[in-house]
């Protein structure tokens, strides 16, 4: 039994929308956004994913009776007459976003929501939950396509996933950044992502012998057969009946697509295998490697020489294995008590967790003589970025580093996504979503994509932000004593 979404939340945020219920405030308007404070994996740069699935929630986002009896149920005994507001929520706010596939940098906003606070306070875990997670594996899955090249990359993660909805929400990040195909068969469905698949060790030992496993195989399925070759002896047994079955469906015209390999010495496995097919006649059956597969093991193999054309990845993409989390947060940045917006603050001891204050726009800042991106701006939503007028930058680490650009064409990062609860234009289907990914890293100097030590991009702040940000701090703090 799967009652709705709407409950797909931290209790805190119906606490809190509770309380401003309460208190007569949860219709006062706020603004909140979504960043993250620092890159996964060492890369230079994140792939944002997620947006597809935070539009669905939004747009189903409502309270079914069955969560409408919970939450009265609840040791909070909260007033009935909020549930009967419950029962009329809607989401009637606004949702600027940046689109899936884009390359983006820590402390830039990527999703920012406006409304009523009792709604986008709300809205905090599921936004987050949907997109740390993609994000994470789309720029997991970057890395692995850079090693790629064009080599093809299938998904093979679904059995190691973190469940369900890793598995399948999994696959199409990695499809947005890249991949090739998937082997689970409702991403297929659902996304139209690619689904492809070989045979698992399995199908041979279910036969008396190897030979007949794969002749089988290859009866049942002669279109474009791959086979599994590594049961019992890869060099020994595994390739030449593979050369064998190869042979047969040639002589009925067909021929044989692949082999894979998924235990041993890839690269000393792949460049045998690779020789004994070509001295056999079979140049372009393509070999499959597949093994806990990550970025780092294909650079090696590559390195090596491996005769590898297509790469299976699985667990170590889809578990994010060496950084299983991004830590996107989602923080107020401005409220409207009754006259106008005030931006708000954090302070934090630890001065990264310090918030950036008011709604903010982020651009990116393209070189017009060679299409390069210069770095991003953060500058407060009402300024005017797109003028061409002369631009100061602050770092904001280094506020004593800035400069000025002169030359720049602007393109906003952020885009309308819901206005007033409407949505505002259907997103991008997941081809065009691929072919933006692909001209957003046509932006990008090496430096900033390369996997080991990447340059830090630059993203700076507006001169009116920094001063906001900087006043902010010290009407904080107090004045400093001398
Ligand atoms: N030439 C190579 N260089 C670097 N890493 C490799 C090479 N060949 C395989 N690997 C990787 O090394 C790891 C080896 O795993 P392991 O030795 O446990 O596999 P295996 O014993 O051969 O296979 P399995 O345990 O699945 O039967 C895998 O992640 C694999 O992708
Ligand atoms: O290694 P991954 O990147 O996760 O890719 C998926 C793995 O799943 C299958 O293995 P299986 O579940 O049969 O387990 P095993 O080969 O590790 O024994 C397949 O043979 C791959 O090795
Ligand atoms: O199709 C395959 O070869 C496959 C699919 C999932 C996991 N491992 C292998």
């Amino acid at each position: 039994m799967e009652p709705s979404i709407a409950l797909h939340t931290d209790k805190y945020q119906i606490n809190m929308m509770y309380a401003h219920w309460k208190m007569g405030t949860h219709n006062r308007r706020a603004v909140f956004e979504m960043y993250f404070r620092k890159l996964p994996f060492g890369n230079g740069y994140a792939v944002f994913a997620g947006l597809q699935r935070i539009v669905d929630y939004i747009l189903e986002l409502r309270f079914s009776e069955e969560e409408l009896v919970y939450l009265q149920q609840q040791e909070e005994r909260y007033d009935p007459a909020f549930i009967d507001e419950l029962r009329r929520f809607r989401f009637s706010g606004s949702i600027d976003a940046v689109p899936e596939g884009t390359l983006v940098f820590p402390n830039e906003p990527l999703v920012r929501v406006e409304g009523r606070i009792m709604e986008a306070q709300f809205v905090e875990t599921a936004i987050l939950n949907m997109a740390n997670y993609q994000t994470l594996i789309a720029t997991k899955a970057s890395r692995i396509k850079q090693v790629a090249g064009d080599d093809t990359l299938l998904e093979f993660g679904t059995r190691r996933a973190q469940e369900m909805d890793a598995a399948v929400w999994g696959a199409r990040a990695a499809y947005v950044a890249g991949f090739d195909a998937t082997s689970n068969m409702r991403a297929g469905l659902l996304f139209g992502i690619p689904a492809k698949g070989t045979h698992a060790h399995a199908w041979v030992q279910a036969h008396d012998s190897e030979l007949e496993a794969f002749e089988r195989y290859a009866e049942a399925l002669p279109d474009g057969v791959t086979l599994l070759v590594d049961t019992y002896d890869t060099l020994g047994s595994g390739v030449p009946h593979a050369i064998e079955v190869a042979r047969q469906l040639r002589a009925k015209g067909k021929e044989m697509q692949a082999i894979r390999l998924d235990s041993g010495d890839l690269a000393v496995l792949s460049k045998e295998a690779r020789r004994m097919l070509d001295e056999s006649g079979f140049p372009n059956v393509r070999i499959v490697a597949s093994n806990d597969l990550d970025e780092h093991i294909m650079m090696n193999l590559k390195a090596q020489g491996a005769a590898i054309n297509t790469w299976g990845v699985g667990t170590q993409l889809i578990t994010a294995a060496d950084q299983p989390s991004l830590g996107g947060v989602y923080k107020l940045a401005a409220i409207d008590r009754g006259k106008g917006y005030e931006p708000v603050i954090k302070l934090s001891g630890n001065l990264d967790k310090v918030t950036n204050p008011a709604a903010k726009s982020v651009h990116r800042l393209i070189d017009p003589d060679t299409g390069y991106a210069l770095g991003d701006y953060m500058a407060l939503r009402e300024e005017d970025v797109s003028g061409g007028k002369a631009l100061k930058r602050i770092d904001p680490a280094h506020p004593y580093v800035n400069s000025v650009l002169s030359r720049y064409e602007a393109v906003p990062l952020l885009r309308s996504v819901f206005r007033d609860g409407k949505l505002v234009a259907p997103l991008p289907n997941l081809e065009e979503i691929r072919s933006y990914h692909r001209a957003q890293l046509a932006l990008f100097r090496q430096p900033y994509l390369r996997k080991l030590h990447p340059e830090p991009y630059p993203v700076s702040f507006s001169k009116q932000l920094w001063q906001l940000k900087t006043e902010m701090i010290q009407r904080v703090q107090g004045p400093a004593e001398e």
